[in-house]
């Protein structure tokens, strides 16, 4: 059993960061104020800083003393929950290592030589005096040596605080819990695989620590997953880079070209630009496929991930991290109320804010509750929007999902847990459309449980709330959740008065405005005049608007704020930062773009140079159809994620390609620009400009428009089916038997008898002979008596004459058909 530390920190009447630092400070391993603490450790910080027994009124907390003595309970570890010191998980490091070692040296006599690669590109960074640092660097908490003497036997000591001795006995105890766990096993060496392209793998230079016999060898039962996932297995070059992780820089770090990287990235189901940042796992992961053992380093931190921008690093000071509002969006499946969620929470905000202002669409907003600020990303919620969705999960901090109570998890809402996991956030459940009808909250209680999402109130860690984002009800609930998630988030913190960082939620090209981006401030507060650099874009800032519409002076770390003066509009999901002045800014955007430029040569050469395969891929293409478009939506941002959703619609027969994007309404030049392109114009929320339908009429420009994403989608889908040609296919309507031969003129006529459905003329005839087909062409001749027919049903007599054929028998069977032209699928 286990208890959560916001639960403890409430009993004995302390903050939450106060016993976060408190327990690490006693050598616990506490993440967050939602961990979890033994129970004895908890009944000894009960004893210790709660109301004495004598206080409290029940006798619970005697009984629970007499019935759980420390020494009865010192051989299981809690549940879920991380209590070894950090000289335990030190040690055990060590340990594995060692076991490593020795297990690799048995195993290979003779070690490969570590040999450059002298054909394909060398890992940029070399071994390190920061890695070799890290490999060896001893137990912070040990005084600078390592322990190396065996663990004692355990002991009831009477003379320690409880929890020391909760933590050093669970520790001690390990031979136990490794022999009672057969599924305890320790980390495989990591091989990568002989993919072209990365650096060959040499065995790492650095020199590892001794091996000590005395040290207990049982290998980390308990040990966190990341830690034994981070864990630099002896054959993966060590490489050290900054956060935030940028795809374009971080691919040229592992060798890769920044779109096979973004390849790397789509195949994980992440949507990424060569500006992105990437999470750090996922990083991780590419960096291990790769042959490389990722360290990232946080800024403030030391380490080797650049000189120079280590010597910059040093002149900065260091940073003063202070709590910041949380960055939250709002995922779930379609249709489950996350707009209207959205929506109601914003509307409650502006009744109650003092502005009480009409709220402006930027991409994001605030709201307070509590006198605690809360910044909600706008994020649209259709599957079609993955790409901004991944990015919104990306960089937010804690994620609202949305299920509706009387739907339960769907699909979409398991895609967006996905990317919340994915990017290690936070997640929130509302329970929305408690009013309705089927509504069934213990079946999502079950869904989230089975999802690993256990609520609290089963016992799991997971805030949730039940709203019905309809009627306003719940709101107050939901946001308290948020506030409370956010509380035991660590990591919701930044410097106010660091180095301007932030990223974009959605950029536009606005009237009288030029080119403007709705961001979110990550790091240090934006003011008018500063310099960004933005990929390809660049920024001296003339103007800060806020989500209420009103220009401000500065915007600190979580604020929405819309920046003007962008060069062009910057990508959504792209990382900024401040530069010194616009001149720089502008540099920056010009390498930026003359390396994109390179890159997309590179791809070219690449795909010119090449197979007989390829050949014939290329035929291929060249022989298939192309559906072009012109994509305009109300928001870059949107207009990109469409323009990805419509590329990703899977066609053998024909292409989907998008000749041009862009913000606002439909205009003249649009269609000028389609006719000349012969593209099909796509609207997203967008209007068409006055006259502008009887142009793209005259000029027989094709326009699509519509508000929701999926009708977009099928009426896009449509129209290129009605491209290809129709696929023809037989239908029997109907047999006739000759029963005898008759000549008539030049000719010959069959006269038959109608066996089944009905005989057409002009329709196509099979004459079968002994189940043999010996002539195919149409009725030229049907007649009943001596009148020509078009229709003759079965049961009926008729004469029958099939055009160019005349050496009809008796028992023949003429089949007819009709065919029919089906629709192909794409
Ligand atoms: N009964 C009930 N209906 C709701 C509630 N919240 C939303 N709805 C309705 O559910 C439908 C979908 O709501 P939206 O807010 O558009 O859902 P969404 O998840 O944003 O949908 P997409 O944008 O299409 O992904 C609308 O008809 C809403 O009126 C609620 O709490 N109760």
């Amino acid at each position: 059993m286990s208890v959560r530390i916001y639960q403890l920190s409430k009993e004995i009447g302390m903050e939450n960061a106060e016993l976060i630092a408190l327990l690490k400070e006693r050598g616990y391993e506490v993440k967050s104020a939602s961990s979890t603490v033994d129970n004895i450790s908890a009944e000894s910080l009960r004893e210790e800083f709660g109301p004495k027994p004598e206080e409290s009124e029940g006798a619970a907390p005697e009984e629970e003393k007499a019935e759980a003595p420390p020494v009865e309970v010192k051989i299981v570890p809690p549940s879920g929950a991380i209590v070894r010191s950090k000289e335990d998980i030190e040690r055990e490091r060590r340990e594995r290592e060692e076991e490593e070692e020795a297990k690799r040296k048995a195993e290979a006599p003779a070690p490969p030589v570590p040999a450059p690669n002298p054909g394909k590109t060398p890992p940029p960074l070399p071994r390190s005096p920061g890695v070799i640092r890290r490999t060896v660097t001893p137990s912070p908490l040990s005084g600078g040596t390592t322990p190396k003497v065996a663990p004692k036997a355990p002991i009831l000591r009477t003379d320690l605080p409880k929890q020391e001795v909760s933590a050093k006995e669970v520790a001690e105890e390990k031979p136990t819990i490794a022999a009672s766990a057969p599924t305890t096993k320790s980390p495989p060496p990591i091989v990568p695989p002989a993919k072209k392209g990365p650096p060959p793998i040499a065995p790492p230079s650095f020199s590892k620590p001794e091996p000590e016999a005395a040290v207990d060898e049982t290998p980390s039962e308990e040990a966190p997953v990341e830690e034994v996932e981070s864990e630099p297995a002896d054959n993966l070059i060590p490489l050290q880079v900054r956060s935030p992780i940028v795809v374009r820089d971080f691919a040229l770090q592992i060798g890769r070209k920044p779109f096979q990287l973004i390849s790397e990235l789509m195949e994980m189901s992440i949507f990424a630009s060569m500006n992105s940042s990437i999470e750090e796992d996922v990083a991780q992961r590419l960096a291990k496929i790769h042959g490389f053992a990722l360290e990232v380093r946080h800024r403030g931190e030391g380490g080797a991930a650049g000189e120079a921008e280590k010597v910059v690093e040093e002149k900065k000071p260091a940073r003063e991290m202070v709590p910041r509002p949380p960055v939250v969006c709002i995922l779930g499946h379609v249709d489950h109320g996350k707009t209207t969620l959205l929506d109601t929470i914003r509307k409650a905000n502006v009744v109650s804010s003092e502005a009480g202002g009409i709220t402006q669409h930027i991409g994001a907003y605030q709201v307070t509750h509590k006198d605690k600020l809360i910044t909600f990303i706008d994020t649209p919620g259709h599957a079609a929007f993955s790409n901004m969705r991944a990015r919104g999960a990306r960089t937010t901090d804690i994620a609202v999902l949305v299920v509706a109570a009387d739907d339960g998890f769907m699909p979409q809402t398991d895609e967006a847990l996905g990317h919340a996991r994915v990017s290690k956030v936070p997640v929130v459940v509302a329970i929305n459309k408690m009013d309705a009808p089927g509504a069934n909250v213990d079946k999502v209680l079950r869904q989230m449980q089975e999802r690993d999402l256990a609520p609290e109130d089963w016992g799991g860690e997971t805030l949730y709330a039940k709203v019905s984002a309809l009627k306003g009800e719940g709101i107050e609930d939901i946001l308290e959740a948020i506030v409370l998630q956010a509380d035991v988030t660590e990591t919701i913190v930044a410097d106010p008065k660091g180095e301007v960082e932030g990223v974009i939620v959605e950029a536009q090209k606005e009237l009288g405005r030029g080119s403007t981006a709705s961001a979110i401030i990550q790091q240090g507060t934006l003011k008018p005049g500063m310099a960004l650099v933005c990929g390809e874009n660049y920024c001296r800032v003339r103007q800060l608007i806020n989500d209420k519409g009103e220009q401000i002076k500065e915007a600190g770390p979580s604020s929405p704020v819309k920046i003007v003066g962008w060069s062009g509009p910057p990508d959504a999901g792209d990382f900024f930062k401040v530069v010194k002045n616009e001149r720089e800014a502008k540099k920056h955007a010009e390498a930026n773009e003359l390396d994109r430029k390179k890159l997309e040569a590179t791809q070219l050469q690449e795909r010119g140079s090449t197979s007989v395969d390829d050949l014939f891929a290329a035929i291929e293409k060249t022989q298939k159809k192309s559906f072009t478009v012109l994509v305009k939506a109300d928001v870059y941002g949107t207009a990109e994620a469409l323009a990805t959703s419509l590329q990703s619609i899977k066609s053998e027969k024909i292409d989907l390609e998008v000749v041009d994007m862009g913000v606002g309404d439909i205009t003249r030049n649009d269609v000028l620009m389609s006719s000349a392109a012969k593209a099909t114009i796509i609207g997203f929320n967008v209007g068409i400009e006055n006259g502008v339908t009887s142009v793209a009429k005259h000029h027989g420009v094709n326009l699509i428009q519509h508000n929701i994403i999926y009708e977009l989608i099928t009426q896009v889908k449509d129209a290129m089916t009605d491209m290809l040609d129709p696929e023809l296919r037989e239908n029997k309507i109907g047999a006739a038997e000759i029963r005898q031969v008759f000549p008539v003129g030049k000719g010959v006529v069959a006269g038959c008898m109608v066996t089944e459905g009905r005989i057409q003329r002009d329709s196509i005839a099979r004459l079968v002979r002994g189940g043999e087909v010996v002539a195919e062409s149409k009725i030229s001749t049907l007649k009943r008596f001596k009148d020509d027919v078009t229709e003759v049903r079965a049961g009926y007599e008729c004469g029958i004459q099939i055009d160019g054929y005349n050496a009809y028998e008796e028992k023949d069977i003429i089949e007819v058909f009709e065919i029919l032209k089906i629709k192909p699928d794409l």
